[in-house]
């Protein structure tokens, strides 16, 4: 997810890109089918920000979802539409199930995104599904799993149900996220 009033975020995205496909690859052995066909959409939040304030358009982002072989490209804002958070986590979820991962492992990069992802991308706000409460459950799923610091904790998932994983990330306190930043997408091979 970027903002559109930060360019910088726009930018990072094709590294954290970099990252999932790579973390992918070294895993696959381990991964099998559990999180290794999971969608990635690239997510612009804050659009309701006044023109003046945006620095990445409608058309750059959804360019950018092509080129990262995303399953979908969607703007948000989070303020207007505190629910947009959970729709999307639900979106992930109908994506997945129907086997719409997008690029899959991220390996055939903008080439990939040009078949089957392409006609996925043109996705809009309107789009997303209704809060649920399984939307809600893999939202605090998520947040229990998901870190920056470029570890999957597959323990977790594997361990318990959605809402009971979600339920003990709330009740114990959190070690602070290990961050990964010193990956450069410098140098890396065109096709991540
Ligand atoms: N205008 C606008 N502001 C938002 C929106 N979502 C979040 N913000 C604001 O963006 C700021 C950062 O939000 P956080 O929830 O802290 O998100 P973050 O990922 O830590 O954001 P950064 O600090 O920008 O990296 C806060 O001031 C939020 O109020 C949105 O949809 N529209």
């Amino acid at each position: 997810m970027y903002a559109v009033t930060d360019q910088c975020s726009f930018d990072e995205c094709a590294r954290l890109r970099f990252l999932i496909s790579h973390a992918r690859r070294r895993h696959r052995p381990r991964l099998k089918d559990a999180c290794s066909d999971a969608p990635v959409l690239l997510l612009g939040n804050k659009s309701e920000a006044p023109a003046p304030e945006r620095m990445v358009t409608a058309a750059e982002g959804r360019r950018r979802a092509r080129e990262l072989a995303c399953a979908a490209f969607l703007e948000v804002s989070v303020r207007e539409n505190a629910e947009a958070g959970a729709a999307v986590f639900a979106l992930v979820a109908r994506l997945w199930r129907s086997g719409a991962s997008g690029g899959g492992s991220g390996g055939g990069g903008a080439a990939g995104a040009s078949g089957s992802g392409g006609a996925r991308l043109q996705r809009s706000s309107s789009d997303l599904p209704p809060e649920s409460a399984t939307a809600a459950a893999l939202a605090g799923t998520f947040r229990a799993r998901a870190g920056t610091d470029g570890q999957l904790q597959l323990a977790a998932r594997r361990a318990a149900p959605a809402a009971a994983a979600a339920a003990s990330a709330a009740s114990q306190p959190q070690p602070p996220p290990r961050r990964r930043m010193s990956m450069s997408m410098r140098g890396s091979p065109p096709g991540f």
